[in-house]
């Protein structure tokens, strides 16, 4: 018989039976699935990562709709079986969703929420973080602080690089990708070169912008350019973020070819998903090239990194950290919940999921739409004039 799984529960006595598989950051997500009549249900159970069998057990025979997580696998089995139990809604709480079938998810009519915009900034906040940390050997520099060895100044003590006048890139220039170009240009005068499949219009006309600003005020201008290949970006660039969807056009899109191809002295950041990387060619690439360095948030087989990867000093792990703020991981919350409740409710689709805000101004009521459904169209879901 399969364990009993810990749950604290909320509203026992609501109409819809929510779950979310692990507790979440705040308390508004909680207060806004009860004052619409919902028993919400918590998984408190000490596992990091639940199983497929785990979350059977916790949906059940009677589920509305499910809150998960980006560590989950949500295919074929967890969607029939929530669709068995009369559940029509499933939110992740993150933006990026490829842990998430969504073909089946459709076949079995359940609507698939995800987090976008509350959590952009904070994420190009942690890769800009990881950057300078990288050029200015920070963490390096600290562990030998904390080792007790720093007995003097001297003049070729942790030299890094200078990364006023150098060339960021950014490859997937969405919403993340074009903040972090933002802080970078903004920040440390660099220039742009990215690569996306869509043209990044308002972050081309930021840049010329500030550009203009910069030699008004007799300053060298910034300049971007959009490269016409992934190639031109890893040639050119001195500091490379990485922030495309992960899929198959992205697995593994920086290899051994694509290592090889930056400059010996680049640093390469990923606050994106571990695959987009081949982790044990970077390994090698680190080990041959010391002054390369990588700043990394995802790995390829979270939680585990790829051996050899933590001996490396030109590297810096942290551990997906990069949507950890407060504001925004309780925000995070905020639109998973709403999602699952606005299917649940029959509310129509939020038209901008990139402007989200409104769902968090705490100081009102939530407008009455689900904030982002990934297979609205295909579920035939209609869109909020709101
Ligand atoms: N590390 C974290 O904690 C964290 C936090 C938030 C998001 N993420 C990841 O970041 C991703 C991006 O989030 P977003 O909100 O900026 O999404 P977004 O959809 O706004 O941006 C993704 C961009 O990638 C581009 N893209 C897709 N395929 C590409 C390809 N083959 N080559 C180049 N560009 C390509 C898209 O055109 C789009 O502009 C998410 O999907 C998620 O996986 C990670
Ligand atoms: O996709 C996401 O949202 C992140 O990985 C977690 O914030």
């Amino acid at each position: 018989m399969a364990k009993p799984i810990s749950i604290e529960v909320w509203n026992p006595s609501g109409k819809y039976r929510v779950i979310s598989t692990k507790p979440m950051p705040g308390s508004r997500w909680i207060r806004l699935l009860t004052d619409q009549d919902c028993r919400v249900e918590i998984c408190t159970e000490k596992k990091t990562i639940l199983s497929v069998e785990d979350i059977l057990a916790l949906i059940g025979d009677r589920c509305d709709g499910v809150i998960g997580q980006l560590t989950e696998d949500w295919g074929e089995v967890l969607f029939c079986a929530l669709k068995r139990a009369g559940g029509s809604a499933f939110s992740n709480m993150a933006v990026g969703y490829n842990n998430v079938d969504v073909g089946a998810a459709t076949k079995y009519g359940i609507a698939v929420g995800n987090t976008p915009g509350v959590l952009t900034e904070t994420t190009a906040e942690l890769a800009a973080s990881l950057s300078l940390a990288a050029a200015r050997r920070i963490v390096e520099a600290d562990q030998f602080m904390r080792a007790g060895l720093y007995d003097g100044w001297l003049p070729h003590l942790f030299v890094g690089n200078l990364l006023k006048g150098q060339t960021v890139g950014v490859i997937g220039a969405g919403r993340i990708g074009s903040a972090y170009a933002r802080m970078m240009i903004e920040g440390f005068k660099m220039n742009l070169i990215y690569y996306d499949l869509y043209q990044a219009t308002r972050l081309e006309k930021f840049v010329t912008a500030y550009g203009q600003f910069l030699k008004a005020n007799g300053e060298q201008p910034v300049t971007w350019k959009r490269a016409a290949t992934m190639e031109d970006v890893l040639r050119e660039a001195d500091v490379i973020s990485l922030h495309p969807v992960l899929d198959k056009t992205t697995y593994h899109l920086i290899n051994k070819d694509s290592l090889a191809i930056m400059k010996k002295e680049a640093i390469l950041v990923n606050a994106s998903r571990g695959p987009v990387i081949d982790e044990a060619a970077l390994v090698e690439h680190l080990k041959v090239n010391p002054m390369f360095r990588v700043g990394l948030d995802v790995f390829e087989d979270e939680p585990y990194m790829k051996p050899g990867l933590a001996d490396q000093k030109n590297a810096i792990v942290v551990p997906h950290i990069a949507s950890a703020s407060k504001w925004t991981r309780e925000g995070m919350a905020t639109l998973a919940a709403l999602n699952v409740l606005g299917k649940i409710k029959g509310y129509p689709i939020w038209a901008n999921p990139n402007n989200v805000e409104p769902f968090l101004d705490e100081t009102g009521p939530a407008p009455a739409a689900c904030p982002s459904i990934v297979n609205a169209k295909q579920l035939g879901l209609t869109a909020s004039k709101l």
